[in-house]
């Protein structure tokens, strides 16, 4: 049943704080990712958005709180071993390998860990981006900004992730490569894909997304649905700017 699915907690983030040297950024941050959920991560440049992200993933480690991924505490775990348990990261700036070719970015870490009964292969991803069977053997590098992040996200749903992780799903892109990421992720939310996105598009987040969570200054300050978030304006306007 979708409803005793989406109760189950994937992801549980509690009371983190991470830092970069001397300089603490988040302050105590806490968010949830059940399972099937698509969760939306807001907040104006530099209020901890990404740092979250590197926390869970093991990239920055936290400091304190706890981090649980599908069962287990994973804060003190190495990255490969959390993405092992079955995280896939769409990481800002894409992070496409520049010296293999489409083809070998998409099979280099592919798998199906989770025992997916439907997996992504190679044919299911050429099909949701047929520009990657084109490109195929083509080199990462010569790619444009909207190739490289429908690889990015190519190579990360190849590992057949139980959560997809996006930080900036569209920042850089022209409009016609957003529509198609946004299209892609609609697609993935009605396949049942957990997901925890970053992006300024309000209006296409509260479109798609199940709930939201707005970030100042490395502390969660508001959370809530969609209906809960286009109909409160003035939390735009105070924390994304917009
Ligand atoms: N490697 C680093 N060393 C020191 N400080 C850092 C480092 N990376 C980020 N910061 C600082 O941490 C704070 C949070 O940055 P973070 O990238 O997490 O924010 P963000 O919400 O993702 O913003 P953006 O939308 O600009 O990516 C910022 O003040 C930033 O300058």
């Amino acid at each position: 049943m979708a409803e005793s699915k989406m109760a189950e907690t994937l992801l549980e983030v509690d009371g983190i704080e991470t830092c970069y040297g001397l300089s603490q950024v988040l302050f105590g941050l806490s968010l949830k990712v059940k399972s099937g959920e698509m969760v939306a991560l807001m907040g104006r440049n530099g209020m901890g958005k990404t740092t979250t992200i590197r926390s869970i993933m093991g990239m920055t480690g936290a400091r304190s709180g706890t981090i649980r991924f599908a069962g287990e505490q994973v804060r003190s775990l190495p990255s490969y071993k959390i993405a092992k348990l079955g995280i896939g990261l769409v990481p800002e700036g894409r992070q496409i390998f520049p010296n293999l070719t489409v083809y070998e970015n998409l099979v280099a870490a592919s798998g199906n860990r989770a025992g997916n009964s439907d997996p992504w292969t190679i044919d299911k991803i050429h099909a949701l981006f047929p520009r990657l069977a084109e490109r195929g053997n083509n080199m990462g590098v010569t790619l444009s900004g909207g190739e490289q992040q429908m690889l990015a996200i190519g190579r990360a749903l190849m590992t057949n992730p139980k959560l997809l992780i996006l930080d900036e799903a569209t920042e850089g892109l022209a409009p016609l490569i957003r529509e198609e990421i946004w299209n892609c992720l609609s697609m993935l939310k009605g396949r049942g894909q957990s997901v925890l996105v970053i992006d300024k598009n309000v209006a296409n987040l509260s479109r798609i997304a199940d709930r939201h969570y707005i970030i100042e200054r490395g502390r969660t300050v508001w959370t809530g649905t969609s209906e809960q978030l286009i109909a409160e304006p003035d939390l735009q306007h105070r924390y994304l700017g917009i």
